[in-house]
């Protein structure tokens, strides 16, 4: 972990000192999402109420430039200009893209959600999509205050069956998602409303490592 990342962590740990219980699955979960990162993975992101909004979140944060600009590749900017020309339209898209951290929310197909919790499955409507989108590379990531929605469980147990790794957040005691992910972030809280109120400085802080590893000033 370069140095500016280290950084980022440890602010975290200072504005929220209970947090300091949280920092190694903190750093666990970062390292898998790095690992994703560099094998050309994506995260798939799954929860209920708050924790659906919070997915969606983390989508925004993560599929655009958030704390630093991220201009896209020379590769990229040349295959513009190859099939586009060299002209102010491709300046235009160059100029405004920004290099992506592939992620997508489980939460937001509405139209496959309806038609599978009608038609189908409902607890295993965020399964469903793991089986569909999932590759190996990827990694699965799990919100749930309780730790044990049926739906998030079984996402998980699916990217288990099919060698994907899996990140929860959740409260003080983990539930079952605890004792089946590869990091559980178990933030010390046990009411809903607070565990999620401990959920957003983690994941931006999440969101801030993965970009400053990949985006940050080299030193
Ligand atoms: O946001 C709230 C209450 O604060 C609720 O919408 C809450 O997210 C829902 O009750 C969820 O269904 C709870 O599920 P989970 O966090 O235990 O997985």
């Amino acid at each position: 972990m370069r140095n500016g990342t280290r950084q980022i962590l440890d602010s975290l740990i200072e504005r929220y000192p209970p947090l300091f219980v949280c920092k190694n699955s903190i750093e666990s979960a970062f390292n898998i999402f790095s690992d994703c990162y560099v094998n050309n993975g994506k995260l798939l992101i799954c929860g209920n109420g708050g924790s659906a909004a919070d997915a969606e979140h983390i989508v925004g944060e993560l599929m655009k430039g958030f704390m630093h600009k991220r201009p896209i590749s020379n590769r990229d900017r040349d295959a513009i200009f190859a099939n586009l020309g060299e002209n102010a339209e491709s300046h235009y898209l160059i100029n405004h893209l920004q290099s992506a951290l592939p992620a997508i929310s489980l939460v937001s197909h509405s139209a496959l959600m309806t038609a599978f919790n009608n038609d189908v499955q409902p607890d295993l409507v965020f399964a469903q999509q793991v089986y569909g989108y999932g590759r190996q590379e990827d990694v699965v990531v799990g919100l749930s205050t309780s730790g044990n929605s049926k739906n998030v469980v079984y996402a998980m147990k699916i990217a288990k069956a099919f060698g994907l790794k899996t990140v929860a957040l959740t409260g003080q005691h983990g539930g079952e998602l605890k004792e089946i992910v590869d990091a559980c972030i178990c933030v010390p809280a046990n009411s809903t409303p607070i565990i999620q109120e401990y959920h957003l400085p983690v994941y931006h802080v999440l969101c801030m490592m993965v970009e400053s590893e990949e985006y940050g000033v080299k030193t």
